[in-house]
């Protein structure tokens, strides 16, 4: 890895900095850490950590260059990407309507971000994920494992367990009535501890341990091939209370968008991050929206947000490159992330979603 640090897409000033310090290639830098780097060259931590995810970023994807294949010229054809569609996975998520608008379940190879107001069931579908996403084959799942980044400290592991219990249950039922010797063995794998123990769970308190953490994903995962899910459960916090440069917040997320987007497709997983709403007043209106604003929203693949209508809990497909605007209703019950008890006015509906302000509304009795 001998490419001169010059050829990097760096702000001018770093580039100057890395040079006048004595780093002339990649690799000089790579071995690095952040705090170290920081000091060396006399830029900030953050400077630091933005200068090795590049760094980092464009040296991986020249090693296939280098290896005589090009990720940028490898070419597919249309059949060849339909049946690439057709064969990657889905983590369920328990309810079958948001299943159905998501054309699945969670997609493999994709990122989403889970949007909403406190309390409305965001860390509730990521903890169920982190379950589901370890459902054996046989029983229609991944077999994979699972990443929990929490910004918030949201992560509540005795709920873990009953959403692990209460999933172990439904397996069992399932496969009292497919008696074959394959779904038998699955299921002896398939218990809590295993469960816990394939939970991998990062906590982060502010916006450089979340960096660092993500930039350190890529050796986790290598050393942890089954991981089929990474969650960031609170994308927002770190950034909306500790950095107050709007450029500089702006290009960490950019590249951290970057970072997630080619881990989702490097190790074929699904990203799952979770959002805050914030509130924008437009027109004399006060509306609801997801926060990071406007360029944050072309960061993931998939947008869902849940929201509140008066008492009932709704997913609303609000971004998806291949399935139609959706709302479902859905419910936190005590086993879990299910389908809403179905009343006359919680079919599921197309596109208007209604993400006004308005008071957080009671919990549904469930
Ligand atoms: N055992 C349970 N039985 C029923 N509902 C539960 C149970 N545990 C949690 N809930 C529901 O889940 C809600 C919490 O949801 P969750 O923590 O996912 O919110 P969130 O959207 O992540 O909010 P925040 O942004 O504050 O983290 C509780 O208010 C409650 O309604």
């Amino acid at each position: 890895m001998q490419r001169e640090l010059v050829s990097f897409p760096l702000s001018p000033t770093v580039r100057v900095k890395l040079v006048a310090a004595g780093f002339q290639t990649a690799e000089d830098v790579l071995g690095v850490k952040p705090s170290e780097l920081s000091k060396e060259v006399g830029i900030s931590k953050e400077e630091a950590l933005e200068t090795l995810q590049i760094v980092r970023r464009e040296s991986l994807t020249d090693k296939p260059r280098c290896a005589g294949a090009s990720v940028a010229g490898k070419k597919y054809t249309a059949l060849e990407l339909l049946e690439q569609e057709h064969t990657q996975g889905f983590i369920i998520t328990f309810c079958s309507a948001l299943d159905n608008i998501l054309g699945g379940g969670i997609p493999l190879m994709k990122t989403t971000e889970v949007c909403g107001v406190p309390g409305v069931g965001k860390t509730q579908l990521c903890m169920q994920l982190a379950v589901d996403v370890q459902i054996p084959e046989c029983f229609g799942g991944v077999a994979g494992e699972a990443v929990f980044i929490d910004t918030e400290g949201s992560f509540m592991v005795d709920r873990v367990v009953t959403l692990a219990n209460a999933c172990i249950q439904h397996l069992h039922l399932i496969a009292g009535t497919h008696k074959d010797e394959e779904h038998q063995k699955a299921l002896e794998g398939f218990t809590l501890e295993n469960i816990l123990s394939h939970i991998y769970y990062f906590r982060c308190h502010d916006y450089t341990e979340l960096l660092a953490q993500v930039y350190l994903l890529p050796d986790f995962l290598s050393n942890h091939s089954k991981v089929q899910l990474v969650i960031i459960d609170g994308i927002a916090l770190p950034f909306r209370h500790d950095l107050d440069d709007l450029s500089l917040r702006t290009r960490l997320l950019n590249g951290l968008a970057q970072q997630m987007i080619s881990l989702a497709n490097n190790h074929r997983l699904a990203v799952i991050l979770t959002n805050q709403m914030t509130t924008k007043i437009d027109k004399n209106q006060a509306l609801l929206v997801p926060a990071l604003g406007e360029s944050w929203g072309h960061a993931a693949t998939i947008r869902l947000i849940f929201h509140w209508e008066q008492k009932q809990r709704f997913a609303t497909l609000y971004k998806s490159p291949s399935q139609k605007e959706s709302t479902i209703p859905f419910q936190i019950t005590p086993q879990g992330f299910r389908d809403a008890a179905v009343t006359a006015s919680s079919s599921q509906t197309e596109g208007s979603s209604n993400l006004r302000k308005r008071s957080r509304e009671p919990e549904e009795g469930c």
